[in-house]
């Protein structure tokens, strides 16, 4: 099930003004890539191309050499946790989940409107498929209990386990620790780290450099909607353009260590 990320010379302008140019990466399969790099780099314009909520001007993106960039988002294979998503409120956990298992059954509306068997069969289905993926991210003893009543961090690995019962190929994560406290950070790298080692291929966009510097494989960087730099952890750290984008040419000393960049990696 693992599947192969490329991104051909995509590029997204807005008003005349490139969000993204350019950019060319590859994701070999079963990879955790992080994307980092500073505001306004064209980090989630990014995601928003290759998992189609935005249309690119020019490029390609495919996933085992097949190209899907004309695709709709929703039939690309590829499950996305958005920085700004919500939980639905008014539902528990376990029917936050079966609306994204949902969009994955084939019977449909039609099979749902004449109560075919088929219908029933599916229905069981989903409930099951829910179930398992609430049991992936650790959270079948919350399904019953309204999804807004959890804490942020199981909020988040809810938005996962909706994300993973589409049965994405590749799952972009963007800004997935944003807000948590320091033991749920600890819960949720465990989380992306076990779904990786299960065989999924993982794009994440994350300003906790620490954090990135810790899960990933490699590393792309960013900076003013261009790739400048790609590479393991240490090469990243360790490149000098790194460090000018992160802090401006005048700031920067060789030997100076940036907290964003180097320090809080230790
Ligand atoms: N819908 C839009 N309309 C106009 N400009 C946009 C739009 N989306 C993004 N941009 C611009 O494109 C550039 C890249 O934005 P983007 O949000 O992709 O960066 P980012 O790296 O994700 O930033 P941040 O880390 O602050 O979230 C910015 O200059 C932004 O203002």
């Amino acid at each position: 099930m693992t599947v192969e990320l490329t991104v051909d010379k995509v590029s997204r302008a807005f008003g005349g003004v490139y969000a993204v140019r350019d950019v060319s990466l590859t994701v070999p399969a079963g990879e955790l890539r992080a994307v980092i790099g500073p505001n306004g780099a064209g980090k989630s314009t990014l995601f928003a191309l290759i998992g189609g909520q935005l249309a690119a001007d020019t490029g390609t993106v495919a996933l085992d050499g097949i190209r899907v960039e004309r695709r709709p988002a929703h039939r690309r294979g590829i499950g996305v946790v958005f920085q700004t998503a919500r939980v639905f409120h008014g539902m528990t956990a376990f029917e936050n989940v079966m609306v994204g298992a949902h969009a994955v059954t084939r019977a449909g509306f039609l099979a749902a409107a004449l109560r075919l068997p088929r219908h029933h069969r599916d229905e069981r289905r989903i409930r099951e498929k829910a179930l398992t993926c609430l049991d992936r991210v650790g959270l079948a003893d919350w399904a019953d209990r309204p999804a807004e009543e959890l804490p942020l961090g199981q909020q988040r690995s809810l938005q996962l386990a909706r994300a993973l019962c589409g049965e994405p190929r590749l799952l972009l994560l963007d800004e997935p620790a944003s807000g948590l406290r320091a033991a749920e950070r600890e819960h949720l790298a465990t989380l992306i780290t076990r779904l990786r080692t299960e065989g999924l291929t993982i794009l994440l966009v994350e300003h906790d450099v620490a954090f990135v510097m810790r899960l990933a494989d490699r590393i792309t960087v960013l900076d003013l909607g261009r790739v400048i730099a790609d590479g393991t952890p240490a090469e990243v750290r360790a490149n000098p353009e790194v460090r000018t984008a992160y802090l401006g040419p005048e700031t920067v000393r060789p030997s100076e260590p940036h907290p964003g960049v180097e320090g809080v990696a230790g």
